[in-house]
């Protein structure tokens, strides 16, 4: 048995817990908002954020952040725009020892950095670990099969969280390269809001299947960049997150794409779902890009569509008619 805390009781945060608690761990459950516990504690539920997902009586919920004190693992389910914040509070409480699994996918504005960069900042004693790949909250609440990978550049931490969350519905593999885990998990969604544009227009099958493909090669090409190895983004963070993610109704990245395809303007679809983390990643993993001077011509595009009010036509088409290439010979450089 684990002693397990998760900061934000949103939809993914909840369904590690039901998982966890099921598994028998001693789960504790942090919320920044009193109103979420009340409702959960009245209702037995999270409607707004996993609906139809009864959350076990079992499960310690509290607004008091020194929750985090004194457990074996600290899973921060927080969309990444409050990590730093949130991480900067739960702070003072967490013990040198404790190991901190980051769950939240994206980059941070103005900063550009990854998530376990991030937390590293907030937690210089701790080991940080990042858990991620194909894993919709609804799913896994309902104890339907999942694959996920976990990465840590410490082997020990990495195969202690693989022991801890594995179970007969929930299976964890040890990967060993952090950046590519969190590049692959981030970038996927910017990639699946794409996807949403593609299926609000009413494109075809044939469209999606090449946005996912040339998108798996533009995330690995700003992920082998910046140290990731390309064997990666042929996981499960990478195209398995990507898959996933580019055709579940689950995924909010998909569905405010969807919304944006059929002509909601781009800040209002992302009102409307709410989590959308793929709207600000757009615009983080671009400036990154322009950064590091890699080629991500969708990331690009979409970055246009979203903040500039670029017509989504105009940019299918400069898409379509780039220069030609070689597929082989262009396979990660451009
Ligand atoms: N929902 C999913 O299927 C999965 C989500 N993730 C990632 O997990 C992270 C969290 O996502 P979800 O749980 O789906 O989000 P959510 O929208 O369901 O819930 C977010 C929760 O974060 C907390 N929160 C929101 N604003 C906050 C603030 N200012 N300060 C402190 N806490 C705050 C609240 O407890 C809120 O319920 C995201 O980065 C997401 O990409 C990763 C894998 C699967
Ligand atoms: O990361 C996810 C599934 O692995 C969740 O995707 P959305 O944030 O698009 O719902």
């Amino acid at each position: 048995m684990a002693t397990i805390t998760i900061l934000g009781s949103g939809g993914f945060g909840l369904s590690l817990a039901i998982m966890c608690d099921n598994a028998g761990h001693d789960v504790t459950v942090w919320s920044k908002f009193q109103d979420e516990i009340d409702t959960i504690n009245r209702t037995g539920e999270l409607k707004s954020k996993l609906p139809g997902v009864l959350i076990n009586k079992t499960i310690k919920l509290t607004t008091d952040i020194s929750a985090a004190k004194g457990k074996d693992m600290v899973i921060v389910g927080i969309p990444s725009n409050f990590v730093r914040s949130v991480c900067e509070e739960a702070a003072p409480y967490i013990d040198k020892d404790t190991i901190i699994v980051n769950t939240a996918k994206g980059l941070e504005a103005g900063s550009l950095k990854r998530m376990t960069e991030v937390e590293k900042e907030c937690f210089p004693d701790n080991i940080i670990a990042v858990l991620t790949g194909p894993s919709h909250a609804e799913e896994v609440a309902r104890g339907i099969p999942t694959t996920v990978c976990t990465a840590c550049e410490n082997r020990e931490a990495a195969n202690f969280i693989q022991q801890t969350l594995s179970n007969n519905t929930f299976r964890v593999y040890v990967n060993d390269d952090v950046i590519g885990c969190e590049i692959g998990g981030s970038l996927k969604n910017v990639i699946a809001l794409a996807a949403g544009v593609c299926d609000g227009l009413g494109l075809g099958d044939n469209t999606k299947a090449a946005l996912m493909t040339r998108g798996i090669r533009e995330i690995a090409r700003l992920g082998i960049a910046m140290g990731a190895e390309r064997d990666t983004f042929a996981g499960l963070s990478g195209i398995g997150d990507l898959i996933v993610t580019c055709c579940s109704m689950h995924s909010r990245n998909r569905r405010a794409g969807i919304l944006i395809g059929k002509g909601t303007d781009p800040a209002e679809a992302v009102r409307q779902v709410g989590t959308v983390e793929g709207y600000s990643c757009t615009k983080n993993a671009y400036d990154l890009a322009k950064k590091m001077g890699i080629e991500m011509p969708i990331t690009e595009e979409l970055a246009k569509v979203l903040f500039e009010g670029a017509p989504v036509g105009e940019s299918i088409k400069k898409l379509m008619s780039r220069p030609s290439k070689n597929e082989t010979e262009s396979q990660f450089l451009s």
